[in-house]
């Protein structure tokens, strides 16, 4: 990967990459980042079952009834599994907060052991900071204005950091 300046930021969930400054331009067309979204078309294994995508596995995961995870296991795109994750008909799981990033992190890892180009893809984005780059996810992501946490964004660059 080529870059002019080291402070470009890397986003992937609305793939812009976005300038801090106006010499900065990215070499690489932005859609190449969606590979780093949780939608992208990347399954794996895990937990004894290949799963289409991480948003598929993170989704299932906040269901105790196995029901429900069977269906959003069986969606047929990541935004039927998200839509079907955020139905609150279906009790989740007690302990979400609590284990939401460590699942994020497994799923992640099942993701990026699975697919050595992406993998590389990722390790190739050393040093720039990535960014999930979204005004609706305040947790999972961060808008134009710095507004949100990042979690996706972190826990990628943690996992490239292993990488390294
Ligand atoms: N809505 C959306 C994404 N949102 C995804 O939704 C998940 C968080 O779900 P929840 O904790 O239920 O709010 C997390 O995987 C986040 O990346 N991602 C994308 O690439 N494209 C989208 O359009």
């Amino acid at each position: 990967m080529k870059c002019v300046s080291r402070f470009l930021l890397l986003c992937f969930a609305n793939p812009i990459p976005i300038p801090l400054d106006p010499t900065m331009v990215a070499l690489l067309p932005p859609i190449w980042y969606s590979c780093f979204s949780n939608f992208s078309d990347h399954p794996f294994e895990l937990d004894g079952k290949l799963w289409f995508t991480v948003e598929h596995y993170f989704q299932a995961a906040k269901f105790a009834d196995p029901q429900q995870r069977a269906r959003i296991y069986a969606c047929p795109s990541p935004m039927t599994a998200a839509l079907m994750g955020k139905d609150r008909s279906i009790p989740i799981r007690a302990d979400w907060d609590a284990i939401k990033l460590d699942v994020m992190r497994q799923a992640l890892n099942a993701k990026f052991d699975t697919h050595q180009q992406i993998h590389d893809f990722l390790q190739a984005t050393h040093p720039y900071p990535l960014l999930n780059y979204t005004a609706f996810d305040p947790f999972w992501g961060q808008d134009k204005r710095g507004h949100g946490q990042n979690q996706l964004g972190k826990l990628l660059m943690e996992r490239r950091s292993r990488m390294l």
